[in-house]
């Protein structure tokens, strides 16, 4: 793997990789822009099939993390942790603690919270570290039912756009992965009056969605195809790429997994097909809203973070605006929105120093 080369190529500011014998800690964390702010971006545990594939992984969360603050009007930059093992069997005090003293040493640089497998109690180890950890208990608590009800609020706007209204009640919504996000997404859809089609690969929480939701279950490969109105997909990346376009028979693609396409081509692939995309780090921007509101000089507010995680509703209608103004897909008028907002701060920076 050529790293100086995509950090070049990709502008990204730092890859620290951590490594700790005693706890068993091997994590990637990658700061990729802090134009805006410092970096903040959550901590995914996950099995890699290589070392390569985690360090990946973090660089492209990581770079998306820059639009998605950018493009979320947030002063912040973007970055992302990356642990290596599985969420399931491999987590202890020590490894997470391990991971708060690497973050202690980037000196507020770096900000994690939750992603996918970690949890509040996780982000409690980091935070007997360093102060440089949001989403806990005491404070915003868990960022998953924000990310959801952006998702539901960027859903709405689709919608409105498709279907005529923002009414989702009868709808056929496809979400791949019924966990933390998912689930949340699964409620407001439900009590929306959508019709729900489920799968996820722990049986656990396909049974609820089914349970709770009157959901439907499809095997993990058959969520592609399924007749729908929606596809959300709420489970890993890539996801979106030459295998499963074809299958889809959505007229919206809107969830919350981050870097959904697998390339940038792909969005042009689903735009030919007459499918709306809506842009990945648009609509999952709810949670990371939420827990930058502990950031704010007065604390955390939960009402003014749902009111801001419901402005996703706007920015989605914005960035469906600026692809047809300026023909181009989706995903590409979010990168301007994004890009925009960074140039400019950048410029007002540079324009005097402040001593
Ligand atoms: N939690 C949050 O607030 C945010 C999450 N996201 C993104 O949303 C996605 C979901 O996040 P969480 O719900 O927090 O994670 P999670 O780990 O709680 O849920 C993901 C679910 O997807 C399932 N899954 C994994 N691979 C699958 C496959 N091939 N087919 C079907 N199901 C599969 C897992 O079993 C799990 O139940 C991730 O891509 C994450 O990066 C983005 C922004 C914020
Ligand atoms: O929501 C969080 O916990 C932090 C933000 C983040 O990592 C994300 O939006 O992917």
């Amino acid at each position: 793997m050529k790293i100086f080369e995509i950090m070049e190529t990709k502008d990204y500011e730092n890859v620290i990789l951590c490594h700790d014998k005693t706890s068993g800690l091997k994590a990637i964390i990658a700061i990729h822009d802090t134009t805006l702010g410092p970096a903040l971006g959550g901590c995914r545990m996950w099995t890699y099939d290589s070392e390569e594939d985690a360090i990946n992984d973090a660089l492209r969360l990581a770079r998306g993390m820059t639009y998605k603050n950018a493009a979320a009007g947030l002063n912040l930059g973007g970055g992302k942790t990356v642990v290596i093992g599985n969420p399931r069997t491999d987590k202890s005090e020590a490894l997470f603690r391990s991971l708060g003293r690497y973050i202690e040493s980037l000196k507020g640089r770096y900000i994690t919270a939750e992603d996918v497998g970690t949890n509040l109690k996780d982000m409690e180890y980091i935070r007997y570290e360093t102060k440089y950890v949001a989403g806990l208990a005491e404070t915003s608590g868990d960022p998953s039912p924000f990310t959801a009800y952006g998702v539901y609020r960027g859903m709405q706007a689709a919608a409105e756009e498709i279907f005529g209204t923002l009414d989702l009640r009868g709808k056929v919504v496809a979400i791949q992965g019924v966990g933390n996000v998912g689930y949340n997404l699964a409620k407001h859809l439900y009590e929306a009056g959508a019709k729900l089609i489920v799968t996820d690969i722990f049986e656990d929480n396909v049974k609820r969605a089914v349970e709770e939701f009157k959901a439907e279950y499809v095997k993990p490969d058959e969520i592609y195809g399924v007749e729908c109105d929606i596809f959300a997909p709420c489970a890993l990346g890539a996801i979106i790429n030459d295998e499963t376009i074809p299958q889809l028979k959505c007229k919206i693609v809107a969830g919350s997994a981050n870097n959904q396409l697998k390339e940038e081509r792909h969005g042009d692939i689903l735009q030919e097909k007459g499918i709306l995309y809506v842009p990945d780090y648009i609509i999952n921007a709810g949670g990371v809203i939420n827990v930058a509101d502990e950031l704010n000089p007065s604390g955390y507010n939960r009402d003014r973070a749902i009111r801001k995680v419901s402005m996703i509703f706007d920015t989605v209608k914005k960035v469906i605006q600026k692809s047809k103004e300026e023909n181009i897909p989706t995903y590409a008028a979010a990168d301007r929105v994004a890009e925009e907002r960074i140039k400019a701060i950048a410029a007002v920076k540079d324009n005097y120093i402040v001593k």
